[in-house]
C-alpha cells in the first residue's frame, strides 16, 4: 500500500511516560472516505494515539503522515487543525448559552467570534451550511433552542455538527455514544455512517452494538500496538482479542 494513496498513515508509533510505552511500534493506514472503529481495553494507549494524530502529544520515535506528504510529527496542534483534522472528545463542550444555530455559525471556518457574527451577516452559503449541517445532526427542529437546554445525547450530536461546519477531512470522535441512551447510540450510529460518505472518520469506542452498527473495519488496540484488524466479527473470533477485551 503506497504512502502517497492513504490519508493517514502511521508508522513505528512509539511514545513512552516515564518508562512505559503507551504506544509501542503503533502502525495503522487509513484510507481517503474510510470510517474505522478503534477499539481495545482501557489503557490500550487510543487516547495517546489520538494525542499524535493531532499534535497534542509528540512521538519519540515514529511516523505519522497526513495526506501522503504532510509529516504530522513536526506541527504543532493549530496547524494539525488548519490541515483540515477535526477532533470531538469525549465530554460535550459547546457555549451553553447560545441557541444550537449559533453554535453552529461559531464554528464555521470563517466565523471569529459572537461579535463578528452580530456586526457581518452570514451569507448565503453559510446559511445554507448551517442548514445541511443542523439537518445531518438531526437538530433543525432544535436550532432556536438554547444549547444548555439540550439532552446530553443531543449536545454531542451539536459537537459533531461543530465539527462538520469546519469542513475537516478527517474527524475523530471519542467515545461519541457514552452516557447517551439506546435510542441516541442507534441514532449516532446513523449519524456517523452519514457523515463518513464524504468525510474520512476515526471513532474510538467501547459499545460494541454501536460498533456494530457502523459496519465499518475495526482495529484492536492492546498494550500500544494493534492486536487485531479486521470486521468486528473477524476480530471478535480471534482468540487474542477474547483473552484481552472481548471476552472479560
Ligand atoms: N500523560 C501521561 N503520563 C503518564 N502516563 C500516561 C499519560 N497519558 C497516558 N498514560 C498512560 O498510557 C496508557 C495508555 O493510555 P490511553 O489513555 O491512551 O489509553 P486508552 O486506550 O485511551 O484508555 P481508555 O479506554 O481508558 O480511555 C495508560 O496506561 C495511561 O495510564
Amino acid at each position: 500500500m503506497s504512502l502517497t494513496s492513504s490519508l493517514l498513515y502511521l508508522d513505528g508509533v512509539t511514545v513512552s511516560f516515564d518508562g512505559f510505552k503507551a504506544l509501542n511500534n503503533l502502525s495503522m493506514v487509513l484510507q481517503e472516505g474510510e470510517m474505522r472503529a478503534i477499539i481495545g481495553p482501557n489503557g490500550a494507549g487510543k487516547t495517546t494515539m489520538m494525542d499524535c494524530i493531532t499534535g497534542k502529544t509528540r512521538p519519540d520515535t515514529g511516523t505519522i503522515y497526513f495526506d501522503g506528504t504532510v509529516d504530522l510529527t513536526r506541527l504543532d496542534e493549530a496547524a494539525i487543525a488548519n490541515e483540515g483534522i477535526g477532533r470531538k472528545f469525549q465530554k460535550p463542550t459547546v457555549f451553553e448559552n447560545h441557541t444550537v444555530r449559533t453554535n453552529i455559525a461559531l464554528a464555521l471556518k470563517e466565523s471569529r467570534s459572537p461579535f463578528h457574527l452580530l456586526v457581518s451577516r452570514l451569507s448565503r452559503e453559510q446559511n445554507t451550511r448551517i442548514d445541511e449541517v443542523l439537518d445531518t445532526i438531526r437538530l433543525s427542529h432544535l436550532q432556536k433552542e438554547t444549547a444548555a437546554n439540550l439532552s446530553h445525547g443531543q449536545k454531542q450530536w451539536l459537537e459533531i455538527g461543530m465539527l462538520l461546519a469546519q469542513d475537516p477531512r478527517l474527524l475523530l470522535v471519542d467515545e461519541p455514544v457514552a452516557g447517551m441512551t439506546d435510542s441516541e447510540t442507534a441514532e449516532t450510529a446513523r449519524l456517523l455512517v452519514e457523515i463518513a460518505k464524504t468525510h474520512t472518520v476515526i471513532v474510538v469506542e467501547h459499545d460494541m452494538a454501536f460498533v456494530r452498527d457502523l459496519d465499518v473495519k475495526v482495529t484492536v488496540l492492546h498494550e500500544g500496538s494493534v492486536l487485531s484488524e479486521g470486521t468486528l466479527d473477524h476480530v471478535s473470533a480471534d482468540t487474542r482479542v477474547i483473552d484481552v477485551y472481548l471476552g472479560r
